[in-house]
């Protein structure tokens, strides 16, 4: 609880200076932010390995990692000037031992370290048939995709349900972290990577593989390509 606090501090004071969250939401930073985003810990196992995409300030990458020291988390953020605060947030916090910053587009590093993770998690990245194109290369086979999203999760799947599974995720699920915690409850997509989807390629050409690993397999461009933007 101290180093959350101590994360809570950096967030209402140097990321509001920074322009990473707003003004108005120092006041409840814990509730609609660390709390929130702490819930999800309960669907992650020991030990695991986590890749946040989004990261943005941190949210929910840091907090998992503050609530659980036997992650091993990678959080993947393209804007500069967001990994310039996560890094210096993860040293100050005294989190280098287990978190890693990683600049870039989700799409751009899969292929690469740190992937497969076991779990991958985002928090208002992009909706769920864009979040599982860019998330799911990054999981390992049988490995999660866990969105944190709000009240819509249930019609984002009804839209999105066959995409997914173009892209090789399983049903989604709606999970409800931290029930009898917080009052609602964090609504949470999970979508397990059942199947590699491979080729790089127009749609039509894509196919799916059998289980198993193949290099570069599922569509992303190699990190080496990685574009540069500013933030
Ligand atoms: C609305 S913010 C949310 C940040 C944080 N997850 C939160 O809940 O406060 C969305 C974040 O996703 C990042 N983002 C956008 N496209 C991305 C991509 N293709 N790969 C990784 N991150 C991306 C943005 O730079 C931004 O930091």
């Amino acid at each position: 609880m101290e180093l959350a606090g101590r994360f809570a501090e950096l967030l209402v004071t140097e990321g509001v200076v920074r322009g990473l969250i707003g003004p108005r939401e120092a006041p409840r930073v814990w509730e609609r932010h660390l709390i929130n985003c702490g819930v999800m810990s309960e669907m992650i196992p020991v030990g695991a390995s986590v890749i946040d995409v989004g990261s943005g300030a941190g949210l929910p990458g840091i907090v998992l990692a503050v609530a659980r020291p036997d992650l091993t988390i990678t959080l993947v953020e393209p804007l500069a000037r967001r990994t310039a605060f996560l890094s210096e947030a993860v040293t100050a916090l005294g989190l280098d031992s287990t978190v890693t910053v990683l600049r870039g587009r989700a799409e751009d590093v899969a292929g690469g370290p740190p992937a497969p993770a076991d779990v991958v998690t985002a928090r208002a990245v992009a909706p769920l048939d864009r979040l599982a194109g860019w998330c799911l290369p990054l999981a390992a086979l049988g490995g999660r995709l866990l969105a944190l999203k709000g009240a819509s999760a249930e019609e984002e799947i009804a839209e999105h349900r066959d995409e997914i599974a173009r892209l090789g995720g399983g049903d989604p699920t709606v999970r409800l972290c931290g029930a009898g915690l917080i009052d609602p409850p964090a609504t949470v997509v999970e979508i397990v990577r059942e199947r590699l989807v491979v080729a790089p390629g127009p749609r039509s050409s894509q196919r799916t593989a059998a289980q198993g690993r193949s290099s570069g397999a599922a569509g992303g461009r190699g990190p080496g390509k990685r574009r540069s933007r500013r933030g």
